[in-house]
């Protein structure tokens, strides 16, 4: 039977006085659903894994299984399998005898062999059986470490980072048979990895973790789409999310705008709903967050419905084979974000932050002046400093990275003509939440 796993509200200290790893953090799991915990390295993701699988104590909240508190259920009784990255095979043993291990522990009189074999069958390691683990590449090791978390059918498997000890290929395949099997063995399965594109192709659910805090839980579709925050939306995405500083202008019975450096976005009137929201960011600034395929290379004739023109440069080329990532200098600067996207947040006290962060910024804008590229500063006062004549004007660093087919005659120094598509603009207020898209823009994704 595959199990349903609810943590309320759980944390995890590891001493007395020591920072929660993982807070206050609920999260219910349905049963024979695979759900990944994606984060950066030291977000807690292993120890939260540990403590649904009983390695290591909860300090706060409730363990559920299928509904039954289980924070004092010692691992043996929560009948779950564990995968590690370092496969953790006994060396001594062959890899039948490695699969065949639990079984023999749970049911000493019975003869393992048959279920060792009907499981050899569904990986494809027959041939392998009777060599040791040394005899065995990685991927082959990870298959039979595979094997024996699934030959005493497990009702949750518990991953982690299983494949990362692996090459990028044999990672990829095995991506795609540990989805086919624990979807045709239909068990509860809680994926650990920091590496989101696994991440997205694995789950049902990606729930994303930063500083032991859940950011964010849902579809690989929603937490792309709909990113709640600037972490979430920079962690996930290749190529990276393009963030750029903003400052939204919305005068009484004029056309609402984004400013973008040296040029705007027109937001069509009569306004959208979302682009109502924005109002209240009046004079503020924001983070516009742009994903490359949000923006193409385009006349502004070709324009569809909610596609807005800008203009920029070409500044380096980035030859992908099916495509070309176009770096452009819109005029625009990039939000510097530093804080917001940090795998941890800042606890340190506000003043004391604010104190360093004025020196720090002090030092980023002599930098800036030195390079002649200022950089943005989310936390700085809303209206920007009015601009320097035009001939002493410093050239502003665009951060745009745009995809366009191989096909398209582009070199560095080439203006080109873009087109913004509105429906795929994020902006997020300084605390780094997103305001923009609400839900409803994307009526077949739910939060
Ligand atoms: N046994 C322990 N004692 C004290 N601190 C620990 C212990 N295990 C983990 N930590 C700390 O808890 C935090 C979370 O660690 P954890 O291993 O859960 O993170 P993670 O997201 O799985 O990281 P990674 O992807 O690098 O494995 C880290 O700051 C880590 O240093």
């Amino acid at each position: 039977m595959t199990r349903a796993i609810s943590l309320h509200d759980v944390s995890k200290t590891y001493t007395s006085k020591g920072p929660r790893v993982v807070d206050r953090l609920s999260l219910d799991i349905a049963p024979g659903e695979f759900l990944v915990l994606l984060g950066p390295s030291g977000c807690g993701k292993s120890t939260l894994l540990r403590m649904i699988a009983g390695l290591e104590e909860i300090t706060e909240g409730e363990l559920l299984l299928d509904g039954e508190y289980a924070n004092d259920l010692p691992p043996a009784g929560r009948d779950m399998a564990m995968v590690f990255q370092s496969f953790a095979l006994y060396p001594n043993m062959t890899c039948r005898d490695n699969i065949g291990f639990p079984l023999r522990i749970a049911t000493p009189a019975a003869d393992p062999r048959p279920h060792v074999d009907a499981t050899a069958r569904m990986l494809g390691i027959e041939d392998l059986l009777d060599r040791f683990p040394r005899q065995l590449s990685g991927g082959e090791r990870q298959r039979v470490a595979m094997g024996r978390a699934i030959a005493r059918r497990p009702s949750a498997f518990l991953m982690d980072e299983p494949l990362s000890n692996l090459d990028a290929k044999l990672r990829t395949h095995l991506r795609a048979e540990i989805s086919r099997l624990t979807r045709d063995l239909g068990v509860t399965t809680v994926y650990v990895t920091h590496d989101q594109s696994e991440a997205m192709s694995l789950g049902d659910r990606v729930a994303v973790l930063r500083g032991g805090v859940l950011q964010q839980v849902g579809t690989p579709r929603t937490v792309y789409a709909l990113p709640r925050n600037v972490f979430v939306a920079a962690f996930i995405g290749t190529p990276r999310i393009n963030l750029l500083r903003g400052l939204v202008r919305a005068p009484l019975g004029g056309a609402m705008t984004i400013r973008l450096g040296t040029q705007s976005l027109l937001l069509p009137e009569p306004l959208s709903r979302d682009h109502q929201l924005l109002r209240v960011q009046q004079g503020r600034e924001v983070v516009v967050g742009l994903r490359s395929e949000a923006v193409r290379i385009a006349a502004p004739s070709a324009a569809r419905p909610g596609e807005v023109p800008l203009t920029g440069v070409v500044e380096h080329l980035e030859f992908q084979g099916h495509e070309v990532l176009v770096h452009v200098d819109t005029g625009s600067s990039p939000a510097h974000v530093p804080e917001l996207e940090a795998a941890r947040p800042d606890r340190r006290p506000v003043r004391r932050r604010r104190r360093e962060s004025r020196v720090q910024e002090r030092l980023r804008e002599r930098a800036g002046a030195l390079r002649g590229a200022p950089v943005a500063v989310l936390d700085r006062p809303a209206e920007p400093a009015p601009p320097p004549p035009a001939a002493a004007q410093p050239r502003l660093p665009g951060d745009l990275v745009v995809r366009a087919t191989p096909d398209l005659a582009l070199r560095p120094g080439v203006q080109v003509p873009l087109l913004v598509d509105l429906a795929h603009l994020f902006v997020f207020d300084h605390h780094g939440e997103r305001v923009c898209p609400a839900p409803e823009r994307a009526p077949d994704l739910t939060e």
